[in-house]
Order: C-alpha cells, then sequence, then structure tokens
C-alpha cells in the first residue's frame, strides 16, 4: 500500500529535483558569465581590483531592488560597501562614488575622463540640443551664452519679479486654512520660470496649460522612456510638447519686449551670423537650442528649487527659534515691516548673512540635487579600486554631505556654523567638494546664484509676511523625483501680524 502510494510521488519528484538542479546550474552560469563579462571591461594594464559592491543578476543587475527600494537602495549600499562601490542599474554597470576627496579627483578629470551621461527620460525631455545633454565644444560655447542670463545685472533685473511674485504668492497662502506646502512652493517657482525664462506672464498662460506641462514633466521626470499610452513618459512627452508649441510662439512675437527675460538672451546670440554648419560662426544658438534651452532651464530650475523652498519651509517650522532670529536680522536691516520693505536690491539680500547662513544650511542637510550621472570615456582610478572604460559614473552630493567630517553634528541643522569663519577656510583649504549643492567643475549649475536668491527673497517675504504652522514636522524625506517631505508637507498660513514677532 505504502508503496503503491509512494511510487507515483517519486515518480514526480524525480524531474522535479532534475529541473530545479538544471535550473539553478543554468542560473550559476549564467551570472557566473554575467559577472566575467564585466571584470573582463578591466583594463587589462590595470592592477587595482574593481570596486566592492554586486552587478546583481543577470540583464537586471540591481535594477529590481533599487525600484522597490528607492533611495533607502543607496542608504544601506553606502551602509555596506562605503564611499564607493559598483551596482547594475537600469542597463548599466555603475559606480556611485562619494566623498570630498574622490569627487574632487573625479571632477577634476572631466570633460577628458569623463563626460555627461544622463538617464533616457531626462535627456529626452531636456531635448538633444540643450546644455545639459551637449557635450565638448558644444557645451562650451552654450554654457557661455547661458551664462550671460545669471550675469548680477541680470538678476537684479529679476528681482521685482521674483519679489512681486513670492508676495502674491504668500498672500494668497494665508487665510486658506490647511495647504501643501510643496505644491504651494512648486506653483511659485513655475510662475516664476515662466516668467523669468520666457518673459512669460500669468495672463499669456490663461488656462494654465503651460504651468500644467512644466509640473507634468517634473513629476515624470525619472521614468521608463517607453511611449506607452497613459505612461509617464507619454504624459511627460505630450507636456514636453505643448511647452515647445508655446517657447516656438514666444520665439515668433521675438520675446515680450516689456519683459526682461532669459528668451531675450538667447534671440541677440541667435541674431549673430548663422555659420555652414549651423552655430553661430562658433557663438549663437540655433532656433532648436533656443527651444531646448528654454524648456531644459525651466525643468532644471523648477524642481530643485521647489523642493528646496519646502524644505527651507520644514526647516524653519521645525525651528521656530530660527524664524526669530531672521526676523531679527530683518528688523535691523529695516526690512521687516508688513507694511512692505518697498523694492528689494540685490546687495541688500547680499548683507543678510544669517539669512543666507540658513540659506547654506538647508542646502546641506536637505541637499535638493543627490548627485548626477556620468560616462567613463577612459579606465579610471578613485579611491584604489578601477572603474572600467564604459562604466555609468554616479557621484552622489547627498552622501557626500551627509559624511563628511568638516561639519561638526554633521545631521544637526544648525545656522550659524556658516558664520564660523575656519569652516569657510577649512572648505577652501582643505576641499571645496565638502560641500556642493550645485555641483563642481565644466558642469556646476548655471542657475546657482538665481536659485540663492529666490530662496533668500521667499525668507525674507516669508517671514515678514506671515506665521505658520506645520500639520507634521517629522515626516520622513523622500529623494525622488526631488528632495522633500513625503506627504508633501501639510501647512497652514497666517498673515503675520507687526506685533507678533
Ligand atoms: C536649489 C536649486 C538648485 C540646485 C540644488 C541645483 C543643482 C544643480 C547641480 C548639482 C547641477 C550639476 C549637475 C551635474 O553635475 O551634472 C546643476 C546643473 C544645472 N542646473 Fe541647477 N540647481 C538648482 C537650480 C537651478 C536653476 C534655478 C536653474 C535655471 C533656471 C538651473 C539650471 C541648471 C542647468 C542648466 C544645469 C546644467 C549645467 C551644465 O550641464 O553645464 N539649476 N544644478
Amino acid at each position: 500500500m505504502t508503496t503503491a502510494v509512494l511510487t507515483p510521488v517519486l515518480g514526480l519528484m524525480v524531474p522535479m529535483v532534475w529541473c530545479s538542479v538544471v535550473t539553478s546550474l543554468v542560473l550559476a552560469v549564467c551570472t557566473l558569465a554575467w559577472r566575467l563579462r564585466y571584470s573582463a571591461m578591466k583594463d587589462p594594464a590595470s592592477s587595482l581590483p574593481l570596486p566592492p559592491g554586486s552587478l546583481g543578476w543577470p540583464i537586471v543587475g540591481e535594477t529590481v531592488q533599487f525600484v522597490v527600494q528607492g533611495a533607502q537602495f543607496y542608504v544601506d549600499h553606502f551602509k555596506r560597501y562605503g564611499p564607493i562601490y559598483k551596482t547594475h542599474l537600469l542597463g548599466s554597470p555603475t559606480a556611485r562614488v562619494s566623498g570630498a576627496e574622490h569627487l574632487h579627483h573625479l571632477l577634476n578629470s572631466e570633460p577628458q575622463s569623463l563626460t555627461m551621461k544622463l538617464p533616457g527620460s531626462v535627456r529626452h525631455m531636456m531635448g538633444k540640443a540643450s546644455l545639459v545633454t551637449s557635450k565638448g565644444d558644444d557645451h562650451v560655447r552654450m554654457k557661455k551664452i547661458i551664462l550671460e542670463a545669471f550675469t548680477t545685472t541680470r538678476l537684479s533685473d529679476y528681482l521685482p519679479c521674483v519679489q512681486q511674485n513670492t508676495q502674491r504668492r504668500i498672500k494668497s497662502w494665508c487665510g486658506q486654512g490647511r495647504i501643501l506646502g510643496f505644491q504651494a512652493c512648486e506653483q511659485l517657482i513655475v510662475d516664476l520660470v515662466l516668467e523669468l525664462v520666457l518673459g512669460c506672464r500669468l495672463e499669456n498662460d490663461r488656462d494654465g496649460s503651460v504651468r500644467k506641462a512644466v509640473m507634468t514633466i517634473n513629476n515624470n521626470l525619472f521614468c521608463v522612456p517607453l511611449n506607452i499610452p497613459g505612461g509617464g513618459f507619454y504624459k511627460a512627452s505630450k507636456a514636453r510638447a505643448i511647452i515647445s508649441e508655446f517657447v516656438l510662439r514666444r520665439l515668433a512675437d521675438k520675446g515680450d519686449k516689456e519683459h526682461v527675460s532669459m528668451l531675450e538672451v538667447f534671440l541677440a546670440a541667435h541674431h549673430t551670423e548663422v555659420g555652414a554648419a549651423g552655430k553661430g560662426a562658433g557663438q549663437g544658438l540655433t532656433a532648436e537650442e533656443i527651444v531646448d534651452n528654454a524648456i531644459s532651464l525651466m525643468i532644471a530650475g523648477t524642481g530643485t528649487t521647489s523642493g528646496a523652498l519646502c524644505c527651507l519651509l520644514l526647516l524653519l517650522g521645525q525651528h521656530p527659534e530660527v524664524v526669530e532670529e531672521i526676523r531679527e536680522e530683518l528688523n535691523t536691516a529695516g526690512l521687516l515691516s508688513p507694511d512692505g520693505p518697498g523694492e528689494l536690491s540685490y546687495d541688500v539680500l547680499q548683507t543678510l548673512e544669517f539669512t543666507q547662513s540658513v540659506i547654506k544650511e538647508s542646502l546641506r542637510l536637505h541637499t535638493p540635487a543627490g548627485g548626477a550621472f556620468r560616462k567613463a570615456e577612459k579606465p579610471l582610478e578613485v579611491a584604489g579600486y578601477h572603474i572600467p572604460k564604459d562604466w555609468t559614473v554616479v557621484y552622489s552630493i547627498r552622501d557626500t554631505h551627509k559624511s563628511s567630517k568638516v561639519f561638526k553634528d554633521v545631521s544637526e541643522f544648525k545656522p550659524s556654523r556658516w558664520q564660523d569663519a575656519e569652516l569657510s577656510e577649512r572648505l577652501h583649504r582643505e576641499n571645496p567638494c565638502h560641500y556642493m549643492p550645485f555641483g563642481r567643475g565644466p558642469r556646476a549649475c548655471v542657475g546657482k546664484a538665481l536659485a540663492t536668491m529666490e530662496m533668500t527673497v521667499f525668507l525674507v517675504e516669508l517671514c515678514r509676511l506671515a506665521t505658520f504652522e506645520l500639520h507634521n514636522p517629522d515626516a520622513d524625506m523622500v529623494f525622488l523625483p526631488v528632495t522633500k517631505p513625503a506627504d508633501d508637507l501639510p501647512v497652514t498660513f497666517y498673515a503675520r501680524k507687526e506685533k507678533s514677532n
């Protein structure tokens, strides 16, 4: 009886055991081949090992863990392997590097050994003729022109627009009851980029479709670049087409003469003689470059700065004593009266030392752009490890800030640390890469001074016009697509009465 029952069971088990043995063997061979393939990419002349870490499973690498874990993937890997490790993400063998000295060494080899490499979805949204996606001589030519839109004189011209929009938005938040801080900051920044990049006032975008399109791109910037209806890439591509058409219309009007805007600077460069290669004798911008740069500036300037404003709100809500200290500084500078400080001047903003320290500290602690992608054009040596040619290299600003030995009590919010002359001296003397929220080297952020001005005006007008209360000051942070509290920071604003300061 027992034998009669067992025989068919055994008959089934034997092929199952064989099947699992064969599957395990095939998997082991594939994994070995996968690892050997990447070890073979090593430069034979180098005796250095590849960085620690894992290339994961054949084909998918560690992408599945990354998608499931999000930013925690990086936290766990940093804990496990330290400041430099290898992984395999989104189809590429990747070395992730952090630590001031390693970044200094790495970014100094740009652009000869390292070039820009963006995820497919980001590359598509920025446009192939933009500064962000360009390389070599094209990058140098465009950067020179685009930086013309960010000189101190231009920033002073943009300041009234920044101040008026900031005042208008903050006044509208007061009395609205509970709102989401991140969305409120994002709306303010989208107003600003439309006006500053394109010279476009609210009434030019009557139905709000261009504003909505900028936000749609930001929400879907990092996605699988497959054009499937309803998917993130599909929505963002449609949004890009709306903005592109709008920019082309503005170009046809030759901008808006009433408003200072970056488009004016680009149009002036377009007027230079266009050479045979379509580039203005090595100087100008083609129409396609103007459109792609306008769009990419709007994208690059929105998510990062909205997140930065939202994190300022979070930190001020957590530290009311810092709000009081900003108000004291504004009072001394004659800027505190709710009746209005009049038009702010660019020079006065630079004298607000404590307010500037709050901004620096917020950018250190809640770094808006966590890092950036590059491609190794040559084999690289970093920290005693070998990174093969053609690997993706991700440099991490966030991990570098978090692990820097230069900052005492590194995870605490202490704006006053920036008023210690010794800190600036150490950063300068030891290594400026300990603090680099705007990146460094040839790819450093063109919008650094504008973003800092927007943040300063935000703090001045917020502390002057409003008081506010956070509903959940202890929310977890998320890092993609931007650094912000996971619940988008529910907050209630109240109009500030002068006596309450
Ligand atoms: C708090 C706000 C901002 C932060 C933290 C930030 C951060 C950064 C960082 C880290 C980079 C370097 C990326 C790399 O190494 O590849 C960068 C590049 C860039 N940023 Fe910003 N950014 C901010 C605001 C802005 C604004 C307001 C604009 C323009 C309106 C802007 C435009 C750009 C552009 C065009 C690049 C590419 C530069 C190049 O490739 O040469 N950013 N930004």
